[in-house]
């Protein structure tokens, strides 16, 4: 915050956000700076009886959409198996092919909150994590960061158990959007996504026991025999509720209206392929939903950049 009271504006840059992702997990060519490992999927979303109240959006009016989806574990090290710690929180990012051609983007992940309440914070933790090392002088700069934003340490202990499925995890967009209907009604909400399987988690025994890449094997296997599917649901913000403060959850008493329901129906031929050519943007938005946390354009700047350098 600024003297005034305004939001500070960010200094970190696109590029310097992707460099400090790349200090962390390496450069890996062809690869995502984070979520580097994962699959593409395809389905559809129907929306839901109350989600026109809440916005205009084209596919909030009741005709279903065409959905890609890719779910990813969150390191950025494309080998990664599945079962290391560093695949958590899982990703969860879907692209709505909308009536006129253009599309709309979601990207989540399997954890309410995030480590860092701005971009500059999190480009800081990254430098930080970075700098870790066998031979790093203690306090190391990580123990010094961590020390001092308790978010970020609470972020990076809590616990994250591996989940059974990519389709048994509970999934949350974190940043919060401004929402308008068609009568200029304003709704300020966060997106979280609960499997229809229901949430279900290994034990750390069952975990270890599971193949490098079980969480892939294990969606396509799921979804040839029946579809994989979520309710998308909107947390709505009370009076009290930070918008542009993605480090703090809100409480789960809050309202929420049932957006529609994303029904995964089949893997795509060749992933690795669709993977590469997919940019997932959480500012690419269709009239009816905007930005309102400024996450979400510091986000929507740094993707690009990792696309960029993983198609040299
Ligand atoms: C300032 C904060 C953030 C920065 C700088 C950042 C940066 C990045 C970058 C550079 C990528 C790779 C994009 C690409 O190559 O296509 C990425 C992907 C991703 N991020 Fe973030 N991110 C931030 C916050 C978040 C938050 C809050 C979430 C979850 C709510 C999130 C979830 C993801 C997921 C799931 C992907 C993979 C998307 C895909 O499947 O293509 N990120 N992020």
């Amino acid at each position: 915050q600024t003297p005034s009271g305004a939001p500070a504006a960010q200094t970190s840059t696109p590029e310097q956000l992707v460099d400090a992702l790349n200090g962390v997990f390496g450069k890996h060519p062809g690869a995502r700076a984070v979520h580097a490992k994962g699959i593409v999927l395809e389905g559809t979303f129907t929306p839901g009886a109350q989600a026109s109240g809440v916005s205009k959006a084209p596919h909030l009016q009741g005709t279903a959409v065409p959905v890609t989806v890719r779910f990813s574990d969150f390191a950025g090290i494309p080998d990664i198996p599945d079962n290391h710690e560093l695949a958590s929180p899982r990703g969860f990012a879907i692209k709505f092919r909308l009536p006129d051609g253009s599309d709309s983007d979601i990207v989540a992940h399997s954890f309410n909150g995030f480590p860092s309440p701005t971009a500059d914070d999190f480009h800081d933790l990254l430098v930080a994590l970075g700098s870790r090392g066998a031979n790093a002088a203690k306090p190391t700069p990580l123990d010094t960061y961590l020390a001092a934003h308790p978010v970020a340490k609470a972020f990076l202990t809590a616990p994250k158990p591996p989940p059974e499925s990519y389709g048994t995890l509970p999934y949350f967009g974190v940043n919060t959007f401004k929402f308008v209907n068609g009568a200029g009604k304003v709704t300020y909400g966060r997106y979280q996504f609960q499997p229809v399987a229901g949430a279900h988690f290994l034990s750390g025994a069952e975990a270890a026991k599971r193949a490098a890449d079980y969480l892939s094997t294990e969606i396509r296997a799921r979804v040839a025999q029946a579809p994989v599917s979520f309710r998308m649901l909107l947390q709505v913000a009370a009076a009290e509720d930070k918008l542009d403060d993605p480090s703090i959850a809100w409480p789960d008493t809050r309202q929420t209206v049932e957006l529609g329901t994303i029904s995964i129906t089949k893997a795509v031929q060749d992933s690795d392929a669709a993977q590469r050519q997919l940019l997932f943007l959480p500012n690419a938005l269709p009239a009816g939903i905007e930005v309102q946390d400024p996450m979400i354009d510091a986000r929507s700047a740094a993707y690009p950049v990792s696309y960029g350098r993983r198609q040299q």
